[in-house]
C-alpha cells in the first residue's frame, strides 16, 4: 500500500470503529439478503465448502450460510460488531490471538476480528467462495483498487464470488440491458469473469440512515469467477440479468 492509501485506511478505520461504538450502523440487514437467498445456488459450491465473507459486520447472511451447510470465515475490524453477532444469534465462540487478528470460532465459524489489509493467503487457503455485500460502497475510492487486488491475492484460484453492490440507475429508457459496472469492470475483470446475475431498482437512502432524501438505485447481484490463467471457463447458467 502506498503512504497515502494507509492514511486513508487509517482513518477509515477510525470513522467505522466510531460507527459501531455509536451504534450508527442503518446498513446492517435485521433479515436474510434476499438476493443471497435466492441466487447463492447459482455459484454451484459443494455445501460443505468454505465461505469467506469479507467485511462482514454482524450480518445474518452469515448464519443463512452456515444453514445451509458451509464454514465460514468472516473478517470484521469492529470487536463490538463481532461480540454482538455472537451474543445475538447465541453462539459461544472461542478467542483467541492470531497474528495481527482476534479469532473468535465456534464449530464451522470462524471470524478474524482485524483488518482486513492484514489477511495472507493461509488465513484463506481453504477457501472455496465468496460472499460480498457492500465492501465496495464501504470503502473509500482511493482504496477500492487496493481491496480488490488483495482479495484477488489472498484467493485461491478456482474461487466463485457473489458481489452485491448498490448503483446509480442506468438510463434503461433506451431498452438496453443493465451493464456490468465500470467501476466492478475496471476492479476484477483482470482476475475473474463476471456474470451480472440480476438487477433490482429500488428507492433507497442517498446518505444511509438519513430518512427523507430517498433516491432511485440499482442493487446488482454479480457472479465471478476465477480465472486459472487456462482458458475461461463457462460461464454462468442463464442468458443475462433478470430485472426488478
Ligand atoms: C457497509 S458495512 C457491511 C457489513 C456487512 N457486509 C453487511 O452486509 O452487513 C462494512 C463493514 O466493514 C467493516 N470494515 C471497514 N473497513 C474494514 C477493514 N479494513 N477491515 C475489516 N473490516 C472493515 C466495518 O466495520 C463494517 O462493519
Amino acid at each position: 500500500m502506498t503512504t497515502t492509501a494507509t492514511a486513508t485506511n487509517a482513518m477509515d478505520k477510525e470513522l467505522w470503529a466510531r460507527c459501531w461504538r455509536e451504534g450508527a450502523t442503518p446498513f446492517h440487514q435485521d433479515e436474510v439478503n434476499p438476493h443471497l437467498r435466492r441466487f447463492w445456488h447459482e455459484l454451484k459450491l459443494d455445501e460443505k465448502a468454505q465461505i469467506f465473507v469479507p467485511l462482514c459486520g454482524k450480518s445474518l447472511d452469515i448464519v443463512w450460510l452456515l444453514e445451509q451447510g458451509h464454514r465460514v470465515l468472516g473478517v470484521e475490524l469492529s470487536p463490538v460488531a463481532v461480540r454482538a453477532f455472537f451474543r445475538e444469534n447465541r453462539i459461544r465462540p472461542t478467542r483467541k490471538k492470531h497474528g495481527a487478528f482476534t479469532r473468535w470460532h465456534s464449530e464451522r465459524l470462524e471470524i478474524l476480528c482485524g483488518d482486513f489489509f492484514d489477511l495472507a493467503q493461509a488465513d484463506l487457503a481453504n477457501v472455496a467462495g465468496v460472499y460480498d455485500r457492500a465492501s465496495l460502497t464501504a470503502l473509500p475510492e482511493e482504496l477500492r483498487l487496493q481491496y480488490a487486488a488483495h482479495l484477488h491475492h489472498l484467493l485461491p484460484p478456482a474461487i466463485r464470488m457473489m458481489l452485491l453492490t448498490t448503483e446509480d440507475p442506468e438510463g434503461d429508457e433506451t431498452g438496453a440491458s443493465p451493464q456490468v459496472a465500470e467501476e466492478v469492470s475496471r476492479l476484477y475483470a483482470a482476475g475473474f469473469d463476471i456474470a451480472l446475475s440480476h438487477v433490482e431498482h429500488v428507492v433507497g437512502e442517498a446518505i444511509p440512515g438519513q430518512t427523507g432524501t430517498l433516491i432511485p438505485l440499482d442493487e446488482k447481484v454479480y457472479l465471478l469467477r476465477g480465472r486459472m490463467g487456462g482458458p475461461q471457463a463457462a460461464p454462468f447458467p442463464g442468458g443475462g440479468p433478470a430485472i426488478n
